[in-house]
């Protein structure tokens, strides 16, 4: 296979190529960007104009999604996988992935849409260069541009394979790209409402991009992922990146929910009522106190249906340490 293949090696030694650019059997240019980044493009006879980029390991320790790519890179180096678009592979936090952590200091999917310049150190670095390279990726003009974050979560989930689709002032969702995601193999959807400083938030707001955070499952260490089942999520981007992607406007059993609230932790007086091992997705009865903080702050239910994700009262202060959201319908999308 060729050397370029190896991006998940050589992030994982922390080596740099030797050789910068190489082209594959077939003709597709693998060109290294930078430490995890690495730019795949179809020769232009079979380039389909669509842009797509795959980000994993923005958190370092979930590590089935940084496999799945892997996977794929090494599809199209050995040239049994044909890719009509361009592709932006990234692997978002080399350093965290080699130390098997989620972050050192900061959440690097806390630093995006400006964040990074509030901040200092390798993180804040990392999140402006993982901008600059997306931005770049995405600059031809003309193109259909989507981009996959892919996650595992912290803990267990009701809902085991979901996404979360960034907002932006004016621009509606997109009924054609759930569609597209509920063959993929998600059965839910999260439809944000106010703007983020995820890297996901940062493509769909500014580059205009389709853009979602995956969750696949819970977060394991690399070679003990056999309980996340990324198959109808595989073969989907193998669809995508060889334009063979079966055509569906079907949202069948997909389960579409909107963000009520970000719990947002303000101080070390903190407090979730909520079980260490509650899973995401799970129901809240209205009237349940579920957070307290400085200055008599409560947080209690008053949604009908209201479920919590991502609960999780040790983030630093100023961040989310939960999101509250209920069941919608369909209706209103693009
Ligand atoms: O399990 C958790 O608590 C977090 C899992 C995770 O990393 N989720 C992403 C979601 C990003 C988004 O809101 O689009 C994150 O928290 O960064
Ligand atoms: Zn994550």
């Amino acid at each position: 296979m060729l050397a370029l293949g190896k991006l998940l090696e050589l992030t994982l030694a922390g080596r740099e190529p030797a050789q910068k650019i190489q082209l594959t059997v077939d003709g597709v240019q693998m060109r290294w960007l930078s430490e995890g980044a690495l730019e795949v493009r179809p020769p232009q006879a079979r380039d389909n104009g669509s842009d797509v980029l795959l980000s994993s390991g923005i958190h370092g320790n979930e590590t089935a999604p940084i496999e799945l790519l892997d996977r794929l890179l090494h599809g199209i180096a050995r040239g049994e996988i044909k890719p009509r678009t361009r592709i932006l592979f990234l692997f978002g936090n080399p350093e965290a992935m080699r130390r098997g952590e989620r972050f050192l200091e900061l959440d690097v999917n806390r630093l995006f849409n400006g964040r990074h310049e509030k901040n200092i150190g390798p993180e804040a670095m990392r999140a402006a260069e993982l901008e600059q390279l997306a931005r770049s990726f995405f600059s031809l003009p003309g193109r259909a541009r989507l981009h996959y974050d892919l996650h595992t979560a912290i803990r267990g989930s009701k809902v085991e394979q979901f996404a979360l689709y960034p907002w932006k002032d004016g621009r509606q969702h997109s009924r054609h790209e759930l569609a597209r995601l509920n063959a993929a193999g998600m059965e839910a959807v999260l439809l944000q409402n106010k703007s983020s400083i995820t890297f996901t938030a940062f493509t769909y707001e500014q580059l205009e991009a389709e853009a979602f955070t995956l969750e696949l499952g819970k977060a394991r260490p690399f070679g003990q992922n056999q309980g996340v089942n990324v198959s109808r999520l595989e073969l989907r981007l193998k669809q995508i990146i060889e334009g063979t992607e079966p055509e569906t406007d079907s949202l069948e059993g997909l389960k579409l929910f909107a963000v009520s609230r970000e719990v947002i932790k303000h101080s070390d007086a903190f407090l979730l009522h909520l079980p260490a091992d509650v899973e995401n997705f799970s129901e809240l009865e209205k009237g349940y106190l579920l957070a307290e903080d400085v200055a008599k702050t409560r947080w209690v239910i008053e949604e009908e249906g209201a479920r919590i994700i991502f609960p999780n009262p040790k983030v630093k202060n100023g961040l989310r340490a939960g999101i509250l959201i209920v069941p919608i319908t369909d209706a209103g999308l693009a």
